[in-house]
């Protein structure tokens, strides 16, 4: 049976005006798209055609705006099972064409309702391919929506606009992460046990390990190695988050210490930032970043090429024709992105750690990567040999 949910909240509102207004004075108008209001945020743009649940959900875009590039979005509505974690965490959603009637057998109601229930701002109605374009060439850039009463003198909203913080130099990692440790049991037999950082965890992340047969503890950000080291680990694992990586000092002294000791380890996206970061590489903000679900990326340790889930507005700046000395012995890029060389995954020679730039676990996404998990699980079980 097909369950469909009638009379969004945007009809209900009867769909006030609204305007995003970017940093460099362009200006779209459409109509307001969940909550009424204000809001503020770095404008990126996502290609994933589908997947917007998990999307919102994410929390590496936290204080960011986001911007579909599919035209129709919220057909399937929200569901009570594909969120990524507690809350959505994107700042403000930009959309072309809302579903006026979801239709999804898991559909509880309708995403515009959602975003209404938490507080999100958000627009509908404008041209998001002349926004995306503009955002390809321009690069992405701080943007603010404003919706019904909060809609000002276009000079006053600029300036609000132009007073808000860069993501270039953001630290974020920590109001997103979880403020006490817990515990995601093995499914079936316990086989290993993994210290895993939170630095914005995404739900799939453990769910993917634990399906492998690991116990994951999930840390705070501001884990320390002796708490890491209670729980005995046979591998430590450090996730995705927002923010700039040049920004994550504490989790790249803590990595090191990992690193000093040998200890397997792996990391995704904001992770592989600061697996970099540990082996002495430097880390630059891309000028619009990769968001979406049908990225090619080649593993060069194979030469297979995967099409992968991203999403960051960062990349590592390491050599990708020779490998490098670093204070951990040798290093090499083991994954590169198709589209424009950039660094997608890096691995030392020399012990067991290696990373990633992109979704492993592929929520949403495919699941082409997903083996990355079974490296990490060979690396705990070389280690134990
Ligand atoms: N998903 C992530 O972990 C993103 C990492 C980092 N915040 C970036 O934008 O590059």
């Amino acid at each position: 049976m097909t369950t469909s949910i009638q009379g969004t909240a945007s009809q209900r509102q009867k769909a006030a005006p609204a305007v995003l207004v970017l940093e460099d004075g362009r200006t779209f108008r459409g109509r307001a798209y969940g909550a009424v209001g204000e809001t503020f945020g770095e404008a990126v743009f996502s290609t994933g055609m589908t997947g917007y649940q998990e999307t919102l959900t994410d929390p590496s875009y936290d204080r960011q705006i986001v911007v579909a590039t599919a035209p129709q979005i919220g057909n399937t509505g929200w569901n009570d099972e594909d969120d990524e974690s507690k809350r959505i965490w994107v700042s403000g959603y930009v959309v072309r064409d809302p579903a006026r009637v979801p239709s999804n057998w898991r559909a509880k109601r309708s995403l515009d309702d959602e975003l209404v229930a938490q507080g999100v701002v958000g627009i509908s109605g404008i041209d998001t391919r002349a926004l995306t374009r503009h955002l390809r060439e321009r690069g992405s850039m701080r943007a603010g929506i404003f919706s019904g009463e909060a809609i000002g003198p276009e000079a006053e909203l600029l300036a609000r606009v132009q007073a808000q913080p860069h993501m270039k130099g953001a630290s974020l990692y920590e109001e997103v992460a979880t403020q006490e440790a817990y515990v995601v049991p093995a499914v079936g037999e316990k086989r290993f046990t993994v210290a895993a950082i939170d630095l914005g965890i995404k739900g799939m992340t453990p769910h993917r390990m634990a399906e492998r047969g690991i116990e994951v503890h999930v840390l705070p950000a501001t884990a320390t190695a002796d708490e890491v080291y209670a729980v005995n680990p046979d591998g430590v694992f450090f996730s995705n988050g927002p923010g700039d990586p040049a920004t994550a000092d504490g989790p790249v002294a803590l990595m090191t210490e990992v690193l000093e000791r040998r200890t397997p380890l792996f990391g995704i996206c904001f992770g592989n930032q600061i697996l970099g970061r540990a082996l002495g590489f430097g880390t630059y903000k891309l000028k619009y970043g990769h968001r979406g679900i049908n990225q090619p990326v080649q593993d060069r340790t194979t030469g297979k090429v995967e099409v992968t889930a991203h999403n960051h507005g960062f990349a590592v700046d390491a050599p990708l024709d020779k490998v490098s000395e670093t204070k951990f012995g040798r290093a090499e890029v083991s994954h590169v992105c198709l589209n424009d060389d950039v660094v997608e995954g890096l691995q030392l020679l020399d012990q067991p750690a290696f990373s990633v730039q992109y979704h492993p676990e592929a929520a949403a996404g495919p699941h082409d990567a997903a083996y990355l998990f079974d490296r990490f699980v060979s690396l705990m079980e070389g280690q134990r040999a």
